[in-house]
This record gives structure tokens, C-alpha cells and sequence, in this order.
């Protein structure tokens, strides 16, 4: 047996690919095994540099991926971020600093390029906390009662003049790409996709062994233009007494205006034989429920966090975004792993520009990285934060002036898994 030291942590080459695919797939508990097709595609999300593996005695045993990502922030800024995948150690070689030892490699890569942030969607709550991360957006999925909700049942098109219309993937992919960065440019917590993200998700590569084909449906508005966009399944169940019992289940929705959003969510509500409509993954201030007579028909299924963030340049992050009052704070901010702390004066304007420095004097608020990281999109309250312990106001009334300056009326919203 190999001495636990022995486990070297590097950078993987293009011929270890298919040994490091293996080891992803059982950390995920998944198929060890992958189609040949599927392997070769996935290589195309192979950066050299960018994914780490753990090697023991020749044996992949741990995964870690990182690729290059845009997030919108607070004001419609974009920061370059260091989004962190493919997380995983071998049952065999869990609990022995794997994980600690490729995240330290990750990060300090991502500092050194100059990345702002780094992002990631945690497996699971108590995982990167100690790494800097924050959770700094969250997410809620609603089921729709629909017989409950209210709505018009001879409801047929939108009132508004815009049109829905079912359309192919190959519509997805011509169309999904340009609606995506109009959400997204206004829409503090969304990333960037490539061109890679869409031919997955319309099933033009094979990325996975099972691909089930969705509907698409396209809101257009009155003067013609695409304003909306969704991808839904639906299930085959059917009650006792020969009644329709579906239940349709939202991939994704993108609108970027309200009509939009109205139209997409009414249309998934009046199709026959449905009678439960799953969202997805939503922003937790979505206006779905609000859009039915009855909002209490949109039942909340799941609310949990979703996109964490590890704040890399403090100076910069706190730079790119805007600020809801004029102020001006002095945090202390605590980072065990000497990559983004110190003293720092953050100064906003009333026209909402935030301007910020390493600073000398006395701080009003002392908080670690990763409460900075949940504060930073507007989701989180420092006076929230303060009442927990998690941050230590050093003048009175700082965490207060802290969430005048930093919370925002919409919450921030990560549509993507990734
Ligand atoms: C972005 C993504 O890809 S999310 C996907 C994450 N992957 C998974 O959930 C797959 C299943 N889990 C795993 O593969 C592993 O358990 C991992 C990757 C989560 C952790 O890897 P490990 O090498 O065991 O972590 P490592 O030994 O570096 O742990 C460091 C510390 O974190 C703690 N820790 C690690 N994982 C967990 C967890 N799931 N829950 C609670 N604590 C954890 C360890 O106990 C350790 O704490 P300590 O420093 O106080 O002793």
C-alpha cells in the first residue's frame, strides 16, 4: 500500500482523461464506465492546467475542474470568475486533505490570473465554508397546483398581443444564445454560457447516457421579438378514474421582461392534462406565484442555497458592483488563507459608484471572506449576519449602514448549474 503522502495533486494531462472521467464518475456515484462518443465530447471541455487530479499509485482517485466564467453583478458589471466543477475524492481517499490540497492549487491559480471571484454550486451545505466560499445566492422551487391556481381555464394565447410558439432544438440554439445574454447582463448572480452550454442542453452532443428530449416553447412579443424562452417534460400519469394526473417539469425558463415571464408560466399552466407544474430552479423573489389568481396554488418545494462565492480581490469586487445609498465603511476583512484579507474603506456615492482602498484607522465591521462573499450580491443582511455571530460590528449601527449600502430590491439569481 501506498503511503498517504504519496497521493500527488497536479494539473492532468490529455491522456489521463479517460482515467479521470472514471474516477468523476464514481465520485458521483454514477456508471464508472462511459461510451467512447461520450468521452470525446467531453474532452472538449479540457483545459490544460485547469483540471486536477489526485494519483495514487497511478490510480485516479480525485477530480477538481475550473473554467474561465463571467457573473454579473450588482449594477450589470461582469467580474472574470474561477468557476469550480467537477468536485470529487474516491470513497477510498475521502477525509485525508485531497479536496484542501486541489482547492489551494485551484484558488491560488485563479488569484494569480487575476479572476475576482471564484464560484461554484455546492453538493452539499458544509463543504466550502472553510475554503472562503459564501453562499450568495439561493434559489426555491415551487409546484403549481394548477386546478387551485385560479386561472382562466379557456385561456389560449397571451392577452398582451405576443405569441408562444413550440420550436426545435436547432430554434433553441439559434435563439437561447442571444435571449441569455440580454437575462443575464441584467441580472446580478447569472454567468456567462458558451456556445458548449447550449449544444448540451438540446442533447446535440452526447454528454450523458440518457438524453430526453424537452418541449421548447418561444414567447415573442407583439413587435415580433423573442422575449422568452422555456424547456419542459412532462410525465404520463394517469388517476383511477381514467382522469389526467400530469405533471409538467420546467428545465429552464428565460424571460426578460414580465410579459414574458406571465406568458411562459400561463401557458405551462393551461395545458391539457396537467395538473402540477414544477418550476425549476428559481430565483427565490420570482413573481410566478404572483402571476396566479392564487398565489397559494405555487407551493414552495425546495428552497436552499445555490451559487457560492469566494471573493479573490476585495478591492475589485467591491468596486464592480453598485450601491444603494451613499456611505462609508471600513471593514476588516479575515482570510485564513492569506488570499484576499486586510483593512479596506469602501466609499459609495449617491449615484451609486462604490470606490475602494486598503485602509489604516479603526474598521466598523470585522467579517471573514465568506461573509463578505454572502453579502456582496445583496442576498444576505449584515444585521442578519451580526444577530448569528458571523459578523462583528466594531460601531454601532455599521451592520445596518452595511445593508443600506449593499442589499438590493430584486435578489440576485444564478439560472445555471454548472
Ligand atoms: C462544485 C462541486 O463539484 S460540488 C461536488 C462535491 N463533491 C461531492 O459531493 C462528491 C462526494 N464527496 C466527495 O467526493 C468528497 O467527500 C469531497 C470532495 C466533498 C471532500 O473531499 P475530501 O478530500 O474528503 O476533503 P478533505 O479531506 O480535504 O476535507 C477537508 C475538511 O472538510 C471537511 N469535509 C469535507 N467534505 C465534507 C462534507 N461533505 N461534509 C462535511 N465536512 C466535509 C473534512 O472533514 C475536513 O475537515 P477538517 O479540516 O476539519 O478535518
Amino acid at each position: 500500500m501506498t503511503s498517504r503522502t504519496a497521493v500527488d495533486v497536479r494539473p492532468i494531462t490529455e491522456s489521463e482523461f479517460a482515467d479521470w472521467q472514471r474516477a468523476l464518475n464514481v465520485g458521483f456515484l454514477r456508471e464508472p464506465g462511459l461510451d467512447q462518443d461520450i468521452l470525446d465530447a467531453r474532452r472538449a471541455q479540457f483545459t490544460p492546467g485547469r483540471s486536477l487530479g489526485a494519483f495514487d499509485a497511478g490510480r485516479c482517485v480525485a477530480t477538481f475542474r475550473s473554467f474561465a466564467q463571467e457573473l454579473t453583478v450588482v449594477g450589470g458589471a461582469t467580474v472574470p470568475a474561477d468557476a469550480v466543477t467537477n468536485v470529487t475524492v474516491t470513497a477510498t481517499h475521502r477525509r485525508r486533505g485531497l479536496l484542501t490540497r486541489m482547492m489551494a492549487q485551484d484558488l491560488t491559480a485563479a488569484k494569480e490570473r487575476g479572476d475576482v471571484v471564484a464560484t461554484l454550486i455546492a453538493a452539499e451545505y458544509p463543504i466550502y465554508g472553510r475554503y472562503g466560499f459564501g453562499p450568495a445566492t439561493s434559489a426555491t422551487e415551487w409546484t403549481v397546483d394548477v386546478p387551485r391556481a385560479g386561472l382562466d381555464p379557456r385561456w389560449a394565447g397571451p392577452e398582451d398581443g405576443g405569441r408562444i410558439d413550440l420550436v426545435d432544438a436547432e430554434d433553441v440554439r439559434k435563439l437561447g444564445p442571444e435571449l441569455h445574454e440580454r437575462l443575464r447582463r441584467g441580472q446580478p448572480g447569472a454567468v456567462s454560457r458558451d456556445e458548449l452550454w447550449w449544444r448540451i442542453t438540446t442533447g446535440a452532443v452526447r454528454f450523458h447516457p440518457t438524453f430526453h428530449e424537452p418541449y421548447y416553447v418561444v414567447y415573442r412579443a407583439a413587435d415580433g421579438r423573442v422575449e422568452g424562452m422555456a424547456a419542459y417534460t412532462a410525465d404520463d400519469n394517469w388517476g383511477d378514474a381514467k382522469q389526467p394526473l400530469n405533471t409538467a417539469r420546467v428545465k429552464w425558463l428565460t424571460g426578460v421582461t414580465p410579459a414574458a415571464e406571465r406568458a411562459l408560466w400561463h401557458f405551462l399552466c393551461s395545458i391539457d392534462w396537467v395538473v402540477k407544474v414544477r418550476s425549476g430552479w428559481r430565483a427565490p423573489d420570482d413573481l410566478l406565484p404572483h402571476f396566479l389568481p392564487d398565489p397559494r396554488a405555487a407551493a414552495v418545494t425546495t428552497h436552499a442555497d445555490w451559487m457560492w462565492v469566494r471573493i479573490l480581490d476585495v478591492v475589485r469586487a467591491l468596486e464592480a458592483r453598485t450601491y444603494g445609498a451613499a456611505g462609508e465603511l471600513v471593514l476588516e476583512v479575515t482570510d485564513r488563507a492569506g488570499l484576499a484579507g486586510g483593512r479596506f474603506r469602501l466609499g459609495a456615492s449617491a449615484d451609486g459608484a462604490g470606490v475602494c482602498a486598503p485602509a489604516a484607522g479603526s474598521a466598523d465591521l470585522t467579517l471573514d471572506v465568506a461573509e463578505l462573499a454572502a453579502l456582496w450580491l445583496g442576498d444576505e443582511s449584515a444585521v442578519r449576519l451580526a444577530a448569528l455571530g458571523r459578523v462583528r460590528e466594531e460601531r454601532a449601527g455599521a451592520a445596518r449602514q452595511a445593508d443600506a449600502l449593499l442589499r438590493t430590491s430584486r435578489r440576485p439569481w444564478c439560472p445555471d448549474v454548472f
